[in-house]
């Protein structure tokens, strides 16, 4: 079968990793299966380029999901153990309200790409290496970047509910707050920006958006810094009362689907969906950095690019710390 993704040339497989040739802080190296699965990159292509072309919303997914592992506990798949059920058991990061929605889009592609390793190169990879890589594909085949992925992460042997509270960025956080819980994963306001660049492409579902249609911070007003044409649009979908649970909206009103640099623009128009989405050009410390990405698409893939790499390499987990499981929902 034939490399399912166009090669990247050699520039383009090492942008945005700095000094490759220095020692690597965490010990993820882009050949760390270099003798144990040589093709694991291409396996799990495989897999992701067949899967975000029948359900293109599973790409969005899986790049949710690497967020949400790496946030939680570091990029050691935690957020792929699934729930016990009602069958007692300690309570996993999945059981939050956080992770709730997560579709199960991204959890099955994780599956598909982890069997399809683990059939060529079986106990070898671990669940936190293939999210990794499966997030990259997903931006690369929405039109993204393509980036080298280090690789060397084990799973954890344990999720545990209560480490999500306080990890993990809201809707309605501000600024501040942003920076706070990015600062405690050791990333700066840089990462910040370009990371939520990722809200590019996928779907948000109304409750975490409807305060700023209705009753902004009580005002029983529309968010003023919202688009008065957006707020209409939106509310179509979102009702005050009585919507679906289920429903969602774009993030990006311009190209939903294309991973490229319109969020910015968007969020200079107004045009932002979540609060804390808008609150970034509204901030004095962030704003320029909103103008500089939304200036240049080239200069957005470098900076998501290292800050990938760098929320990546949160808190990984090395030797007998971590485990490397058969099912990404199972520990072993
Ligand atoms: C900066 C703080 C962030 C906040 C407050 C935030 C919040 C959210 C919220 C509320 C949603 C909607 C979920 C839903 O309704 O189903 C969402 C979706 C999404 N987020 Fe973020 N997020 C942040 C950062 C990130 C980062 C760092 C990434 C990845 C690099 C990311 C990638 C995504 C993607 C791709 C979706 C769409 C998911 C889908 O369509 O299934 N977000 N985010
Ligand atoms: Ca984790
Ligand atoms: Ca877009």
């Amino acid at each position: 079968r034939e490399a399912p993704l166009p090669l990247p040339s050699a520039s383009a497989r090492t942008a945005g990793v700095a000094n490759r040739r220095a020692p690597e802080r965490h010990g993820l190296s882009l050949d760390f299966y270099g003798k144990t699965c040589p093709a694991v990159d291409h396996i799990v292509a495989n897999v992701t380029t067949e899967r975000f072309r029948d359900h293109p919303a599973a790409g969005p997914a899986v790049l949710r999901l690497f967020h949400h592992d790496c946030f939680v506990e570091g990029c050691d798949a935690s957020i792929l153990i699934a729930p016990a059920g009602k069958a007692a058991g300690e309570k996993v990061e999945r059981d939050m309200e956080e992770n709730r929605n997560l579709p199960q889009y991204g959890f099955e592609t994780v599956e598909m790409a982890k069997a399809a390793v683990e059939s060529k190169c079986p106990g070898v990879v671990s669940c936190a290496d293939i999210l990794a890589l499966a997030a990259r594909d997903a931006v690369q085949l929405a039109g993204g970047p393509y980036y080298a992925v280090k690789k060397g992460r084990k799973d954890s042997k344990v999720s545990l509910a209560g480490k999500v509270r306080g990890s993990l960025p809201h809707a309605n956080s501000t600024v501040d707050e942003l920076l706070r819980v990015f600062a405690a994963k050791g990333l700066g306001a840089a990462d910040l920006v370009a990371l939520s660049g990722a809200h590019t492409i996928g779907f948000a579902h109304c409750a975490h958006f409807l305060g700023r249609l209705y009753d902004f911070r009580g005002t029983r007003r529309p968010d003023p810094f919202m688009d008065a044409r957006l707020v209409k649009a939106l509310r179509m979908t979102c009702p005050y009362t009585g919507g679906s649970a289920r429903a969602v909206v774009p993030f990006d009103v311009s190209t939903p689907f294309q991973f490229d640099h319109a969020y910015y623009a968007n969020l200079q128009a107004r045009l932002g969906v979540l609060g804390s989405d808008q609150a970034l050009f509204l901030d004095a410390r962030t704003r320029p950095l909103v103008l500089e990405l939304g200036a240049d698409k080239a200069r957005f893939f470098r900076a998501f690019v290292a800050s990938m790499d760098r929320m990546g390499s949160i808190r990984v987990k090395k030797g007998k710390k971590g485990e490397v499981r058969k099912i990404c929902s199972h520990h072993l």
